[in-house]
Parts: structure tokens; C-alpha cells; sequence
């Protein structure tokens, strides 16, 4: 049946006059956007070890890439980045009024508006000053294991759009060769009719077991954000010796959609240390180490607790720290003295 005409009646409330509820997220003007201050953004303070080295790194990686003049920025994915976010966030508003804030899925969308940071999107910004990541595990050349929380298409895509691609992570992420601790598998994305096809193919290459990643709170499998299935396919040491070989192999499947393999495209991983120190591999070989050795880089103690930063557990880190390097003014961050 058609769809009536809608007749407007003189003295009827026309369509415009009606009330429509509010939107979920209130429309901030512009220049709200670059006044919240630091400490709404919501991070758990760090409860324990683990924690606390996934903000050590996040924050000694932000304070030495996320430069004054980074104007486009990729947030990854995972329970680091967060991390990241808040630092970002500390460098504050008059630095942050200018930039664009790419994410790499669902998750870093909401960090991005709920840090009242300037959204964007990778159709609109293919060029990318710097992206700073997650991972689930780096080998010793810097080649990463991605895709944990589904999210790698998206990751590998701003990976690539971004001049700097920056790794954060916790010392347990810290392996020699791929698939020494994150056991669980590669994680493939695929095509969600072609997955059995995959997972066929896939054992033809040697996978041991993959398996088609099934949801926790839902029937069926874990869907991405870009509508598809993953699976997990693990492969013994052999192949994972040679992460490029084995993503060539897997990325030739026909269903393959992106493979969380992420091969020489790291230009510095930044792990947090169980001893509050952190220590940063660069794609040159070379290594940094800051602790809080250096009296020379001490600088005075953080705001009170509930302001800015401290809120977010820096109280609980070191109290001393270098100057960052990135010509903002962030309050005191736990990466200290550099030792090469
Ligand atoms: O798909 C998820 C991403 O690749 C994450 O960056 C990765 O799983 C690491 O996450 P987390 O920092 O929580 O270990």
C-alpha cells in the first residue's frame, strides 16, 4: 500500500515542531570540544603489575611520538590504548583543538568521543602523522600478532596510512619468535561464507587445529566490525619463524579478508616493564631503557590525586620523569632516565 502524503493542517504542529528525544551523546559546540579537561576521561586506575606496565608504555610512547606537530592520529585497538588516550588527552586542550583522531574499530571510536577528542576516519585522512597500537605479542624483529580483539583489518590499514607506527604493550607481549605465548593462533578475518574453505585451506598450510573464533555472549561466532568471521589458526615454530612468509601464504586464500600477522611495519614497540621501567626496541635494532635512575631528569610530584593524570593511577608510578620530547606539556609521566 503507498505511503500517504503527510497534509499539513494550518495551526497542526508541522514535522519541525515536533520534540524529538535527545540524542544519546548531546552535540557539544565546537570549542567545548577543546576545554574537558584531562581527568574526564574515564581509566581505571591501574590495579596491578600488568597494568601498570601497559601505562608505563603507553604513556613514555606518547610522550615521545604524539609531537606537537602530529595533526591526524591513529588509536588502536585492545585494553592498552586506553592508556594511551588519557595521555593524549594530558597533553591538553590547546594542543588537542587542531588534531584528528582516527580509530581502528568500535572500541577506540567511543575512547575518541568519550575523551571529547575530534573524530575522524581514514576516508577522510589516508595520511596519518602517527598511529599508536596495541598487540598480543612482538617477536624479536618487531613483527606483531594482532587481531586479538578482532580488530586488525582496520589496524593494519592505519598501520600503513601512518608515517609512525608505534607499539605499546605490557612485558608478557615480549617473545623472541611469534606464537611463543600468544598460542591461541594467528588471527585470519575472513569472508563469512568462504570461512569453512579457509579453515580447510589453512590446515593445508600446516595450521595445527584453527578454529572458527566463537562469541561468549552470543550463539555463533564473533562477528568484526566490518561483518566478518575470524579465525584463530596456530602454526608451530617453523612458521612462525618466518611471520612474512606465512602472512604471504595465508593473505593469498581467496576469503582471506586480512591476516593479524603485522611484518616490518613497527617503527618502535614500547614494553612496560614488571619493575616500572620501559623499555623501547626500534626498527633499526637499537634499544632505549627508562627507569627512574636519573636524578637529573626529576621534576616535581603530579598534581593531587583525582586531578588529571594522577586520577587515572599516574600517582601510583614513578614520580619522576624526562621532559617529554614532544613540545607539549603533559604532567609528570612514569618513563624517567634514558639509558641506550
Ligand atoms: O584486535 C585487537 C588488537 O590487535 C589489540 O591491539 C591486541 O589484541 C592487543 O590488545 P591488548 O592491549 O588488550 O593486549
Amino acid at each position: 500500500m503507498p505511503i500517504p502524503p503527510v497534509v499539513l493542517t494550518p495551526g497542526v504542529s508541522t514535522p519541525a515542531e515536533v520534540e524529538y528525544p535527545p540524542p544519546l551523546r548531546p552535540k557539544m559546540p565546537s570549542q567545548q570540544v577543546t576545554t574537558v579537561p584531562a581527568s574526564s576521561v574515564s581509566v581505571a586506575p591501574p590495579t596491578n603489575v600488568v597494568e601498570a606496565a601497559k601505562q608505563l608504555a603507553a604513556w613514555t610512547a606518547v610522550d615521545k611520538h604524539v609531537t606537537k606537530d602530529c595533526q591526524v592520529i591513529g588509536i588502536g585497538s585492545g585494553s592498552t590504548v586506553p592508556y594511551v588516550v588519557e595521555r593524549i588527552v594530558a597533553q591538553g586542550p590547546e594542543v588537542n583543538k587542531d588534531r584528528v583522531f582516527i580509530p581502528t574499530g568500535f572500541q577506540s571510536k567511543e575512547l575518541i568521543v568519550d575523551a571529547h577528542l575530534r573524530l575522524g576516519d581514514v576516508d577522510q585522512y589516508p595520511h596519518i602523522d602517527v598511529t599508536i597500537d596495541g598487540a598480543d605479542e612482538v617477536d624479536k624483529d618487531l613483527n606483531c600478532i594482532k587481531g586479538g580483539g578482532a580488530c586488525h583489518l582496520r589496524e593494519k590499514v592505519l598501520a600503513e596510512a601512518a608515517d609512525t607506527w608505534v607499539i605499546v604493550a605490557d612485558y608478557r607481549k615480549n617473545s623472541e619468535v611469534l606464537g611463543t605465548n600468544w598460542t591461541q593462533g594467528v588471527p585470519v578475518e575472513v569472508a563469512p561464507f568462504a570461512y569453512a574453505k579457509v579453515l580447510y585451506n589453512l590446515r593445508m598450510l600446516g595450521s595445527t587445529n584453527p578454529k572458527l573464533r566463537m562469541a561468549k555472549m552470543k550463539a555463533g561466532p564473533i562477528v568484526s566490525d566490518n561483518g566478518n568471521f575470524v579465525i584463530d589458526a596456530p602454526f608451530n615454530e617453523t612458521e612462525m619463524s618466518d611471520p612474512l612468509t606465512l602472512l604471504t601464504r595465508i593473505k593469498m586464500l581467496t576469503g582471506v579478508v586480512e591476516v593479524g600477522l603485522f611484518c616490518h611495519m613497527a617503527k618502535a614497540v614500547y614494553f612496560g616493564n614488571q619493575d616500572g621501567s620501559v623499555m623501547a626496541k626500534f626498527y633499526d635494532g637499537h634499544e632505549e631503557h627508562y627507569d627512574n635512575t636519573s636524578p637529573s631528569n626529576e621534576v616535581p610530584p603530579p598534581p593531587a590525586a583525582g586531578a588529571g593524570a594522577a586520577k587515572a593511577g599516574g600517582a601510583s608510578l614513578s614520580q619522576t620523569t624526562k621532559e617529554a620530547d614532544t613540545g607539549v606539556q603533559p604532567p609528570p609521566a612514569p618513563a624517567l632516565g634514558v639509558h641506550q
